[in-house]
């Protein structure tokens, strides 16, 4: 990190001038846990890459306990390609069959959970990487979804394959870990009761973590400005029946669904609050966490 140059008077009072914005934000966020989903669109260039990292080890030095979770659709997708294996979405799922999960678990806990803990470590961080499989951390089970056929009007089960929803999550390991100074980092994979590996979209396994570690904030990193309306303008705060009904009329879409999903989860499983923000902008969790102002969209009950 550059130091600041004290000999120039301006730089060094806009720096103070952040300080004592951001103070009191953390005295308030002392010894409380911050779940951060890290979205495979958000993670973005190395420069962004080591800066996030750079974020996260911040929030630890001021007496946070982050836990990353993170995401890596698009590199999945990348992989896949590079194998000839086709891939498909189904809401935002990634229809997923045996050969498939075994590239997405490569890729999740393989480059990319070990890839941000090097970075996390390299900006002075202790990262753990953790899949759902060690230590039983979650536990899984095929995500049964189904649609109504809009011919029909008979309500058809959609299979989807090796995509699990988390069934329980270990959150006392995690606490076990974060208070002995550790930055967890969790790869969206699910361990069944059988032994199965489950493909679990990182936005649902964020929530189901935030859930389990009783997180007071939730916030997920992406590639966009939050929520946009029809017009693509920014919507800074959300109702959970106003994100229901934008789902229902169309306005969100694809990736956005599990994220809103996932949001609505936390804010009535008790999160202070769930925001979704834009991971490509620089230091946007601290904007986020330590100002007045925030970023993005955020979801609250009423
Ligand atoms: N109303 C909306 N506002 C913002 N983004 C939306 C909306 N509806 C659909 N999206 C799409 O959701 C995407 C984010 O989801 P996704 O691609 O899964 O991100 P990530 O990889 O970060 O999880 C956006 O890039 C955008 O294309
Ligand atoms: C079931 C399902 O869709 N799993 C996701 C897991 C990764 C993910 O969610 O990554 P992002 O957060 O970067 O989108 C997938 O296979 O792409």
């Amino acid at each position: 990190m550059k130091p600041i140059d004290l000999t120039r008077r301006e730089e060094w009072l806009s720096k103070a001038d952040i300080l004592t914005e951001a103070l009191p934000f953390m005295r308030r966020y002392n010894d409380k846990t911050v779940v951060v989903k890290y979205g495979g669109h958000a993670m973005g260039n190395d420069e962004l890459a080591l800066q996030f990292a750079a974020d996260i080890v911040l929030l630890k030095q001021v007496g946070m306990h982050p836990i990353v979770v993170h995401g890596g659709g698009p590199q999945i997708g990348r992989m896949l390609e590079r194998l000839a294996i086709k891939s498909e979405f189904v809401d935002g799922l990634r229809v997923t069959d045996k050969e498939t999960v075994e590239i997405v678990e490569m890729v999740l806990s393989g480059a990319i959970n070990k890839g941000i803990v090097a970075a996390i470590n390299a900006a002075g961080g202790r990262a753990i990487g953790l899949s759902g499989k060690d230590g039983g951390l979650i536990q899984a089970r095929q995500l049964r979804r189904t649609k109504i056929d809009p011919d029909s009007n008979i309500e058809k089960v959609l299979d989807l394959g090796f995509v699990g929803e988390p069934v329980k999550v270990e959150g006392d390991m995690l606490h076990r870990l974060v208070v002995q100074d550790l930055i967890p980092v969790v790869a969206p994979i699910g361990a069944g009761a059988n032994g199965e590996t489950f493909n679990i979209n990182a936005d649902t396994a964020a929530g189901a973590v935030a859930a389990a570690v009783d997180a007071s904030r939730f916030l997920l990193l992406t590639d966009v400005a939050g929520v946009l309306d029809k017009e693509g303008r920014l919507m800074p705060e959300l109702t959970v029946a106003e994100a229901q009904a934008l789902i229902a009329d169309g306005t969100i879409s694809g990736g956005m669904i599990p994220k809103i999903e996932t949001c609505i989860d936390a804010v009535r499983g008790g999160a202070e609050g769930a925001v979704i923000i834009d991971g490509r902008v620089q230091h946007g969790v601290l904007l986020e966490l330590f100002t007045s102002h925030g970023m993005g969209t955020w979801i609250k009950a009423e």
